[in-house]
């Protein structure tokens, strides 16, 4: 569990993280997002001690980061991986050594260390890449050596910052899954900096939205795409959709076994309508989205009576 409460950072006079409450929990795929800038990779550096913060707390299993130092903070932190854009592996070295690296440090026996290398690269399947160099290796081969060696010391959470950005969606999805087994499997939290919102709907339970160091919104991943909070539609470029001469506008969610929803709404209302915003995405395994319909003034205390008699999740925009 990691328990983050009224935390603030500054650099030199400059606040770039304030009043952050965040929880994630023990098995989350948790998601930290927000436009450049927002403070995620420094609160993410807080996680693990790499960044240093003034005010409030921040516990990793009910472990204060800031009351460890030497060979306490090192421990801790070999408790927790790291994963990043440019996947920051020793270039000169093999991907044996590579992944060995951390192991070396804490002094591990060969024979034990050989083990571990040969079980993490059957999980990141990069067996046949034992020998080679970084420069031999493809982005996405590269990010699996460097997950490889993030896993090397049984961490219990992966901290990942920007870990697809730099690779294309094919291979982007080949890591997703990669992290989705991992946290499955050896039930690693999983801590996700991103700002690709597919990565988002695709692997993490969870999200928070920062917005100049704030944060805005947090909460499920579905829920917070359904109610599509203003700080969602900041990032999603959707803020301030135009309100046309006579027509009004409202937001229709549909949940996932809700398929029908727009097609009962045109049969039984007879209204006509635009959809002028919206649509439906897949959140790990379900289907659901919202829509933004138009209608004719006129129409619209129809459409309400409808929405408000079926129940239908809906808000004026
Ligand atoms: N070491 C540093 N010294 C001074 N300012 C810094 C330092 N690291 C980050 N900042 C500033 O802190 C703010 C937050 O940066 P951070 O990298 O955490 O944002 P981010 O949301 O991860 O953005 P991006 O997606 O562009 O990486 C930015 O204004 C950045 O310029």
């Amino acid at each position: 569990m990691i328990e983050i409460n009224n935390l603030y950072k500054s650099f030199g006079d400059k606040p770039v993280l304030s009043g952050i409450n965040v929880s994630i929990r023990d098995g989350d795929i948790f998601g930290l997002v927000g436009i450049s800038g927002a403070g995620k990779s420094t609160l993410l550096r807080c996680v693990n001690g790499l960044e240093s913060y003034e005010q409030g707390t921040l516990l990793v299993n009910g472990t204060d980061i800031s009351s460890l130092s030497g060979a306490e903070l090192r421990k801790f932190r070999s408790g927790i991986g790291m994963i990043f854009q440019q996947f920051s592996l020793l270039e000169r070295k093999t991907v044996y050594e590579n992944i060995m690296f951390p192991m070396k440090c804490f002094n591990y026996k060969k024979e034990e260390a050989d083990a571990r290398i040969h079980e993490l690269l059957r999980l990141v399947e990069l067996t046949d890449k034992i020998h080679s160099r970084p420069s031999q290796l493809s982005g996405g081969q590269k990010q699996r050596v460097a997950i490889a060696r993030a896993l090397a010391m049984n961490p219990n959470i992966l901290l990942c910052d920007e870990a697809t950005s730099a690779l294309d969606p094919n291979i982007t999805k080949s890591i997703l899954g990669l992290l989705k087994k991992i946290n499955k499997e050896l039930g690693i939290t999983i801590v996700i900096v991103t700002h690709q919102m597919e990565v988002v709907k695709e692997v993490c339970n969870n999200i928070a939205i920062l917005s100049k160091g704030e944060l805005k919104v947090s909460g499920s991943v579905q829920d917070i795409f359904l109610n599509r909070s203003e700080a969602l539609n900041e990032l999603l470029g959707a803020s301030g959709i135009v309100k046309q001469g006579d027509k009004v506008l409202f937001e229709m969610v549909q949940r996932p076994g809700q398929a029908d929803q727009l097609s009962r709404f045109a049969l039984t209302t007879g209204i006509q309508f635009e959809v002028v915003w919206g649509g439906l995405d897949r959140y790990a395994d379900s289907i659901a989205g919202t829509f933004t319909l138009a209608v004719d003034k006129g129409d619209f205390a129809k459409a309400e009576a409808y929405l408000d008699e079926t129940g239908t999740e809906w808000r004026k925009v």
